[in-house]
């Protein structure tokens, strides 16, 4: 048997659902190439390449013939593979489109929604990724929120794709500005596992997180609040910690979370102008900087809310879309929001708690709508306290049980959503469903299942919240079949 050679030589084909162009060695292995593009001819450096394993995957360290879309120059040098392969080391992970110009990145995009809907949701869509808002000519800048682990001697760095080894790293043009203004890549932090750094794109006061290991020495963490505490005054930056055992959040510099705040879409009107979330450390909120007033607006748009409706947030973060829901439907709808994480769902605890007709429930969405809520995981009501929210059904624990929705709006986490949480949305019976999707693969599977529940897929709008990645956001509407 002859040994694969490596770099092998391939021409890649059609892009794939996760950053990947398809090739095939002349054996006719499927290998799935990383930063190349359709047609391009490249060398591949295999990156796992088991003898008897049904595909390979590989990066481009070198391209022979290079399609159109191929950029001069990759938006980030340590991510670039072909540069990293001169240098013999791997490209860092999180930009792995970088190496084409937007417009290429999108049509990539475009083709993998197209493709994910068609083979899991039997729908053919022709629609396009937009960009985003006030998008950069290359698309950087757009970070709010980037995390970087910490190597046993303090230094900060980011891991290679698929990979346990952690490079520094010496600037990250995808982060915000204010992120990059602060390079917290190259302070020193002993003591500390992950580091978190927020920037509102209001651009209000950012937040540094760190998370101390769990062995921190004392006299470390000791060195290390003053220096950073130090640092965070002198930088307008607040400066968090998790403490050594997990159990508590101290603050360091300026305040213990980030202030988000959007104008409220057009029609709306708030008292102060504008909407505001409170976003702890920890707690979720949207990563690109136009990313919140993009989805708040399609969302909206999609749902087409009346006075007086019920709205469910499902999986509903910091309430970025109950709060905005709350306005459309007036005090006289409500709003049932459901987010699972401790923190997270504290956050929107506070952020709706002026709104009576908002109720929240801290919980796994699937057991509050099958109303599975007993238990030490179970659910529990965390806002909404006025008196709507207190003369809400509830089940024997005292969780708030759903109203009947007029619309269910819905965005979870990378995986979809769980079949029982399909099933309980479609039985509840509302007349429309916003999906909001950042992975193609849950929204063509989801969809699919909601299409043999009699489901109806009217419009589907996809977004480019992730430029130089190959991740997309999409808004997908779905009716009753009549
Ligand atoms: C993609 S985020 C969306 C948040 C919000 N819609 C926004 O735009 O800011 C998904 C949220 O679902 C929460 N989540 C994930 N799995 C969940 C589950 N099984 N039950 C409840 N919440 C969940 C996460 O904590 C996260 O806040």
């Amino acid at each position: 048997m002859t040994a694969t050679p490596d770099p092998l030589v391939l021409r890649l084909r059609e892009v794939a659902h996760g950053g990947h162009m398809v090739a095939r060695t002349e054996e006719g292995r499927v290998v799935f190439v990383r930063h190349g593009l359709p047609g391009e001819l490249v060398r591949v450096h295999l990156t796992d390449a088991e003898p008897g394993g049904s595909f390979w995957r590989g990066d481009t360290v070198e391209v022979l013939e290079a399609a159109p879309g191929r950029r001069d120059a990759h938006v980030w040098p340590q991510a670039d593979a072909v540069l990293a392969a001169a240098h013999g080391r791997p490209p860092l992970g999180g930009a792995e489109f970088g190496h084409a110009d937007l417009e290429t990145q999108r049509e990539l995009k475009r083709r993998v929604v197209a493709e994910q809907l068609s083979h899991l949701a039997g729908h053919e869509w022709d629609g396009e990724v937009h960009a985003a808002r006030d998008e950069t000519p290359d698309g950087s800048g757009w970070r709010t929120r980037l995390h970087l682990d910490v190597a046993a001697d303090g230094t900060a760095g980011m891991h290679p794709h698929r990979s346990d080894a952690l490079l520094p790293v010496t600037d990250m043009p995808l982060a915000a500005d204010a992120i990059r203004a602060l390079a917290p890549w190259s302070l020193r932090f002993e003591g500390a596992e992950r580091v978190d750094v927020a920037a509102p794109s209001n651009g209000e006061r950012p937040l540094l997180h760190v998370s101390l290991r769990q062995d921190a020495r004392q006299h470390q963490v000791a060195e290390l609040r003053e220096r950073l505490g130090e640092w965070g005054e002198r930088h307008g930056a607040s400066v968090t910690a998790r403490s050594a055992d997990h159990r508590r959040i101290g603050t360091w510099a300026g305040t213990g979370e980030v202030r988000e705040t959007l104008r409220p879409p057009e029609g709306l009107a708030t008292a102060a102008g504008r909407l505001t979330w409170r976003v702890s450390p920890t707690g979720f909120w949207q990563i690109h900087r136009s990313a919140p007033a993009t989805l708040a607006h399609a969302v909206l748009a999609a749902a087409e809310l009346r006075t007086g409706d019920t709205v469910w947030d499902l999986y509903s973060g910091a309430g970025l879309f109950s709060a905005v829901a709350a306005l459309a439907v007036g005090d006289t709808g409500s709003v049932f929001a459901v987010e699972g994480s401790p923190v997270t769902s504290a956050d929107a605890a506070h952020n709706l708690s002026h709104a009576a007709h908002v109720t929240g429930v801290r919980g796994d969405v699937a057991r509050v709508l099958t109303g599975r809520t007993g238990g030490a995981r179970g659910g529990g009501q965390r806002r909404g306290a006025g008196a709507r929210a207190a003369s809400a059904r509830r089940d024997r624990t005292g969780t708030p049980r759903p109203p009947r929705p007029d619309v269910v709006v819905m965005d979870p986490p990378r995986a979809g959503a769980a079949k029982e949480v399909l099933a309980a949305v479609d039985q509840a019976g509302p007349r429309s469903i916003v999906y909001v999707a950042c992975d193609p693969a849950a929204l063509g599977r989801d969809v699919g299942r909601l299409r043999r529940r009699g489901w109806r897929l009217e419009a589907v709008q996809a977004f480019d919240l992730y430029p130089n990645t190959h991740h997309v956001e999409a808004v997908a509407l779905l009716r009753r079949d009549a």
